[in-house]
C-alpha cells in the first residue's frame, strides 16, 4: 500500500478513537488491554487445565482404550447413544439413514397396500420408509455410571481430519476414563455394555466381513445385524439337521471344552457343507448361528485385497465363540498345481504355491485353521460345490469333523419348500382353528400336486424358490404354471 493511501486510513482510526473517547469518556485502549488480559487468562487457564489433566491421567485416572475393530467398540457406541447421549444436544453429529420396519407396517395398513397388479405404485408418493438418526460421533462426554463419574472420549485420529466428516472406515480408538486407581469401575461398565448389547440383539445375528481399512490393512467389520433365520425354514434331511445341531450343541458346552483341555486336544470343530449351488449351504450356516446365538465371520480366499499373513491374522482375531464361514473353498483351486484332486498335499510340492486367483497358499490356509494362533472354541464351516477337488489335508478329521452333503431336492423337499413359502396362507391370524385346518389340508394337496409336476433331483431349491416368488400369494397359479416353467428351464423356452 502507498504512503498516501495509508494516511487517510490512520486518520479514520484516529477520528474513531476520538469519537469513542468523547462519547464514553473512556480511553478505548482500556478495552483493548482488558480484552488482551482476558484472552491471556483463558489461554493460561486452558494450559494449566491441560497440565493438571495430564498429571491426573498419569497419577489417578484409570484409562481404557478400545480399538475400532473390536466388537466392544460398537457395543459402547450403542450404549452411549441409548443412555448417556440421550438428553444432550450435540452440535456435531453423524447423520445416518436407518430403515424403519414400523413404517413398512404402517404402509401395509394404508390404502396403497392393496396389491393390485394393474396399479403400479411410485414410492416417491409414499412416505419414505427410512428415517434419519442423528448420532453423536466425536467428542467427549462426562457421565455417571453406578456412582462413578466416567469420561468417554472419541476424537478424530489426526489434526488433518478435524473439521472434516468422520471417516467411518478409519474410526480412531475410543477412550474411557474414571477417577480411580483401579480399573474395576470401567470393567463393570464394560460388562454392563456387553450385557445390554446381548439383550438388544438377542434374536439377531451380526455378520462380519473383511474390509480394507487402508491399502495394506484388512480388518473385520460388521456389515449387517439381522434377524436370524429360523432353522425350520432350512429344508434338509431331518437326520442330517439333527446330527449337526447335536454335534455343535455338545461341542459348545463348557464341559466339552474342559474335556478337550484335559485330553490335550485342540478345542476346535470344523464342518464341510458340500453340494450344488443354491441347495442351502449358506442358509444352514446362518440358521446355525441363530440357533446358538453366535455371530458369523465370513472369509473368502478370493478376496483380492487379502494377503496370506492378513488371512492368518484375521483368522486368529475372531472371538472365542463364533461361526467362521469360509465360502467356496474349492474356487481358489488350492490343490491344483502338480497334484491330482483329492491327493494329500503332504506328498505334493504345490502346498506352498499359490494359484493365480488367491494370495493364500494351501499351507497358509492349513496354518490359519489349526496353527497356534488359531482361535479355540470357534466353529469353522467351509462350503464347496465340488468336494472331490479339495485337498485331503484340508478335509482330514480335526479340520473337517462332519461332512454334510446337500443334494438337489427330492419330491418331499419340494413339497416342504412349497409349504414353507405359503405358510402365511394358512397361518392367517383371522382364521378359526377349523378354517386353519381346512386351509392346511388344501395347501398340502396343492404342494403334492406341485411337487409331482417337477422332476426329482433336477433343479436346486434356489431355482424352485425363484419360480415360486413369482406367485407369492397365489399357490394355485404356481401349480398351474409349474409345468411351463419346467419346459422353460429344460429347453430354454421363455414362457410368458
Ligand atoms: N435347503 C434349503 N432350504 C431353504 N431354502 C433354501 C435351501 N436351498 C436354497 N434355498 C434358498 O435359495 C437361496 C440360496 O440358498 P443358499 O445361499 O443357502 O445356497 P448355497 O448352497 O449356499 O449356494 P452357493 O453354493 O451358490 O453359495 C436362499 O434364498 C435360500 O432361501
Amino acid at each position: 500500500m502507498s504512503l498516501s493511501a495509508r494516511r487517510p486510513v490512520s486518520g479514520v482510526i484516529h477520528s474513531l478513537v476520538e469519537l469513542v473517547r468523547n462519547a464514553l469518556n473512556l480511553d478505548p485502549l482500556v478495552f483493548v488491554n482488558s480484552g488482551l488480559i482476558v484472552v491471556g487468562l483463558i489461554t493460561s487457564l486452558r494450559s494449566a487445565g491441560n497440565v493438571l489433566y495430564t498429571y491426573a491421567e498419569k497419577t489417578c485416572l484409570s484409562t481404557v482404550h478400545v480399538r475400532a475393530e473390536d466388537p466392544l467398540y460398537d457395543d459402547i457406541v450403542r450404549w452411549m447413544n441409548d443412555h448417556a447421549f440421550r438428553r444432550r444436544n450435540f452440535l456435531s453429529v453423524l447423520a445416518q439413514t436407518t430403515n424403519n420396519s414400523d413404517n413398512d407396517k404402517a404402509l401395509i395398513r394404508s390404502p396403497l397396500a392393496q396389491l393390485d397388479s394393474d396399479r403400479l405404485i411410485s414410492y416417491r408418493e409414499v412416505e419414505d420408509n427410512s428415517f434419519i438418526e442423528l448420532k453423536p460421533f466425536q467428542g467427549s462426554r462426562l457421565f455417571r455410571f453406578k456412582r462413578t463419574w466416567m469420561l468417554f472420549s472419541h476424537t478424530a485420529s489426526s489434526p488433518e481430519s478435524m473439521g472434516r466428516p468422520p471417516q467411518l472406515d478409519t474410526n480412531p480408538p475410543l477412550k474411557l476414563q474414571c477417577l480411580s486407581l483401579s480399573l474395576s469401575p470401567i470393567k463393570k461398565f464394560l460388562d454392563e455394555v456387553r450385557a445390554y448389547s446381548r439383550k438388544v440383539s438377542v434374536s439377531s445375528i451380526t455378520v462380519f466381513r473383511t474390509r480394507p481399512n487402508s491399502p495394506d490393512l484388512v480388518r473385520w467389520s460388521s456389515v449387517a445385524s439381522r434377524p436370524s433365520r429360523d432353522i425350520s425354514t432350512v429344508i434338509l434331511h431331518k437326520h442330517k439337521k439333527q446330527t449337526i445341531l447335536r454335534d455343535i450343541n455338545e461341542y459348545l458346552h463348557p464341559h466339552t471344552r474342559q474335556w478337550y483341555a484335559n485330553h490335550g486336544i485342540p478345542y476346535r470343530r470344523g464342518y464341510l457343507f458340500s453340494g450344488p449351488p443354491g441347495t442351502g449351504k449358506t442358509s444352514l450356516a446362518s440358521a446355525i448361528a441363530g440357533v446358538f446365538g453366535l455371530d458369523i465371520y465370513v472369509l473368502s480366499l478370493l478376496d483380492p485385497s487379502m494377503t496370506e499373513s492378513q488371512f492368518i491374522r484375521l483368522f486368529s482375531e475372531v472371538p472365542t465363540r463364533c461361526v467362521v464361514l469360509l465360502e467356496d473353498v474349492d474356487a481358489a483351486g488350492l490343490n491344483r498345481g502338480d497334484q491330482e484332486p483329492g491327493q494329500d498335499s503332504t506328498l505334493s510340492r504345490s502346498a506352498n504355491t499359490t494359484p493365480a486367483n488367491t494370495s493364500v497358499s494351501l499351507s497358509g490356509l492349513l496354518n490359519a485353521i489349526d496353527g497356534v494362533s488359531s482361535h479355540e472354541g470357534r466353529i469353522l464351516i467351509m462350503t464347496t460345490n465340488v468336494p472331490q477337488q479339495l485337498d485331503r489335508a484340508l478335509i482330514r478329521p480335526g479340520r473337517v469333523d462332519i461332512h454334510i452333503r446337500f443334494e438337489l431336492p427330492s419330491q418331499e423337499e419340494l413339497r416342504d419348500l412349497f409349504l414353507s413359502i405359503y405358510s402365511d396362507v394358512y397361518q392367517n391370524a383371522e382364521f378359526s382353528p377349523g378354517e386353519r385346518k381346512r386351509e392346511l389340508g388344501r395347501l398340502n394337496d396343492l404342494a403334492m400336486h406341485f411337487a409331482g409336476c417337477l422332476p426329482e433331483k433336477r433343479f436346486s431349491l434356489a431355482e424352485v424358490q425363484g419360480f415360486l416368488l413369482r406367485y407369492k400369494r397365489q399357490p394355485e397359479e404356481a401349480c398351474d404354471n409349474v409345468r411351463g416353467w419346467v419346459e422353460e428351464m429344460e429347453y430354454g423356452e421363455v414362457a410368458l
